[in-house]
């Protein structure tokens, strides 16, 4: 394989409606896609950085920055266009090792060099990540809502079309009693987690300790990102299992995590900790620490979210994952939507992503274009 060059294009999709986390509310995603063109195809990565700094340190100006002028021109170097040639994105991790953070944009890249390698042969994603399931549990992640009464409404309809699992963001002010009502409301069996998003302290063990009594799948990130200790500490107090999203960034890290009772359950996002191939290595250090994983969203279009629900078909995604259905963030997505059957998403068969994006539908909502030639 040989690199041509990279096109870094940047997308605006509004969302169907506003989402609210405790870190703040969107209305639309600012997002860079990346394709890689190589002597026999092109493939696609998707970067999947917000617009501000309010989740991790990137930011997707920070990310087409980190690869217009340090990411990509290490790749274009002939000694890493001849290790590409041989190794293909296996090489891609260590390539890029002596830049620092910025895992949104490397894992970008990453994924669309893989998408260029595989789709020649034939060979998709699940496949080459070891899937072994073709099609996955969908759960939705519900945001903080202005009212109790707006909330259930909106559970209600994401149960209607069928959703394998509920997640409820919460913050301070808005925990128990969501909680409560969707509980109150729906019932014990709904599968049923919450999501803080870093918006706690160990000094609210107490109040957090108060989940116990709703039978919650897990809680996810209830303390801030290099908070492990504290992780650690809260999981001796509460019965919920705690689930890291923030925290985990490596396989390394999450081995250190899972060492130190920091979390029993782990949200694995690809582009959170460098790229796909990092995930399964993740997935694998959980599954020989009998740790349970699923896969994280981060309101991907249809390319991020292909590669995500091929992920999730690995043997230790025994939880179903934030890989709903397109619709439930965009009206219309950038490629075929994907849709959700019986509470579950294909995992794509076709090579590479499975998935490529609609030429009309892309260009409608593209913002800006940048070719880098290597
Ligand atoms: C589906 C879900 O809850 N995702 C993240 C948080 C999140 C929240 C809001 C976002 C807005 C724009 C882009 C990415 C975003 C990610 C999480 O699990 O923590
Ligand atoms: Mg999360």
């Amino acid at each position: 394989m040989k690199l041509r060059g990279i096109e870094l294009r940047r997308v605006s999709m509004p969302l169907v409606s506003p989402f609210r986390t405790s870190f703040g509310t969107q209305t639309e995603r600012d997002i860079l896609l990346i394709k890689a063109v190589t002597d026999d195809a092109e493939g696609w990565g998707e970067c999947v950085a917000l617009a501000d700094p309010l989740y991790s340190a990137e930011y997707v100006d920070s990310q087409q920055d980190v690869l217009r002028r340090f990411v990509l021109p290490r790749l274009a170097a002939h000694e890493s266009q001849a290790a590409l040639a041989r190794f293909g994105a296996a090489a891609v991790a260590g390539l890029l090792h002596a830049v620092k953070g910025h895992r949104m944009a490397k894992a970008a890249v990453e994924m669309a060099i893989l998408d260029a390698e595989l789709r020649p042969l034939g060979r998709s994603f699940g496949r080459e990540l070891g899937a072994v399931a073709d099609r996955v549990p969908s759960g939705v992640s519900v945001g903080i809502h202005d009212s109790i009464p707006q909330l259930l409404a909106a559970v209600e309809g994401y149960l209607d079309e069928g959703y394998a699992r509920i997640k409820l963001k919460i913050e301070p002010g808005w925990d128990l009693a969501p909680v409560a009502a969707v509980r109150d409301r729906f019932g014990g069996d709904v599968p049923l987690q919450v999501d803080a998003n870093t918006a706690y302290t160990l000094r609210d063990a107490r109040h957090l300790a108060k989940l116990d009594a709703y039978d919650l799948l897990l809680i996810e990130q209830p303390l801030e990102e290099e908070d492990v200790l504290g992780h650690a500490a809260l999981a001796r107090e509460l019965a919920t299992p705690i689930c890291l999203d923030e925290s985990v960034v490596s396989a390394q890290t999450a081995a250190a995590a899972i060492t130190l009772g920091a979390c029993q359950i782990i949200n694995i996002k690809p582009g959170r900790v460098g790229g796909y191939l990092e995930a399964r290595k993740i997935h694998d250090v959980a599954a020989a620490h009998g740790i349970a994983v699923w896969c994280g969203g981060m309101l991907e279009t249809g390319l991020g979210r292909s590669a995500n629900i091929a992920l999730s078909a690995l043997p230790g995604f025994t939880l179903p994952g934030d890989v709903s259905a397109s619709d439930r963030f965009y009206r219309t997505d950038i490629t075929e939507p994907i849709v959700l059957v019986d509470g579950h998403v294909p995992v794509p068969t076709g090579p590479g992503l499975g998935v490529t994006p609609v030429p009309e539908l892309l260009e409608r909502v593209t913002t800006s274009v940048e070719w880098i030639d290597f």
